[in-house]
């Protein structure tokens, strides 16, 4: 049988008295798309830290490629191959597009930054950069400032971002939030090739893209996954309904 990429096994993380994973455990296959979905405060950010390792869990074991990471920093994990978007924009507004790809490339490397200059001559970043960018559609972009991209291309960006490492996985934080109906059209497309490079674990709230991408979904409320199956396993699930679709439709 097919080994996971990733496998997160019995994930407890509490704040003071606040469990905000409780006992979370998930996987994701080569060439899939897994959705982590639910209301806000669910947990759903305060997992994806601890598989990056931005956070420490309390209890359990996080494997990506079958190597045990759960004590290996942000960095040591990137290195592995695990490739992150974020939810709050981590781009470089006044730098060029190229600028933003080749430091995502240099981060990714773990390679101390030197002068920018020297930097910006390196090919070894440059070319990833370049071909990254190249893959989500912005290579005529390259010397532009990235404040004046549009929202929807800074997204282009954030992704190629992550592309620059050639990553194993990926793990997509709210991707679609802020894009117009076109451009999550768009990256709906995108991300539906992108699945065949790399598995992708994917949070959103956009739940049009959620049912059309997921090959599965895990649903996380008060910090538990309540449920985990195909997208129609999840429409079915009355609790689902209850905790969490349900909310939507009374919105
Ligand atoms: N550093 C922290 N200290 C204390 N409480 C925290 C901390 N980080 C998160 N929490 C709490 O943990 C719970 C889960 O938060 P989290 O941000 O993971 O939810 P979320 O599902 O990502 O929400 P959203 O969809 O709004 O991004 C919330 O109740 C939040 O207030």
């Amino acid at each position: 049988m097919t080994e996971p990429v990733l496998r997160v096994q019995n994930i407890c993380k509490s704040f003071g008295a606040l469990k905000a994973s409780d006992d979370v455990s998930l996987d994701l296959y080569p060439g899939e798309i897994h959705a982590l979905i639910g209301p806000n405060g669910a947990g759903k950010s305060t997992l994806i830290k601890q598989i990056c390792g931005g956070l420490m869990p309390d209890s359990g074991r996080i494997e990506v490629l079958g190597r045990d990471v759960t004590t290996l920093d942000t960095v040591a994990r990137a290195r592995m191959g695990l490739g992150r978007t974020f939810q709050i924009s981590s781009l470089a507004m006044e730098f060029t597009v190229l600028q933003n790809a080749v430091l995502g490339a240099l981060g990714a490397r773990g390679k101390a930054f030197r002068f920018f200059g020297n930097v910006m001559k390196d090919e070894t970043l440059l070319a990833p950069a370049r071909r990254a960018l190249e893959r989500v559609g912005l290579e005529e972009d390259a010397s532009r400032r990235t404040a004046d991209l549009s929202h929807g291309q800074r997204r282009q960006l954030e992704v190629a971002v992550a592309l620059t490492l050639e990553p194993r996985l990926f793990l997509l934080d709210e991707p679609m939030a802020g894009l117009g109906g076109g451009g999550s059209k768009a990256l709906t497309a995108f991300l539906d090739e992108l699945r065949h490079e790399a598995p992708i674990l994917l949070v959103e709230h956009d739940m049009d893209a959620v049912f059309a991408l997921a090959d599965r979904i895990s649903v996380l409320v008060y910090g538990k996954v309540i449920a985990t199956g195909t997208a129609e396993d999840i429409r079915a699930n009355a609790e689902v309904r209850r905790a969490y679709l349900g909310e939507e439709d009374a919105a």
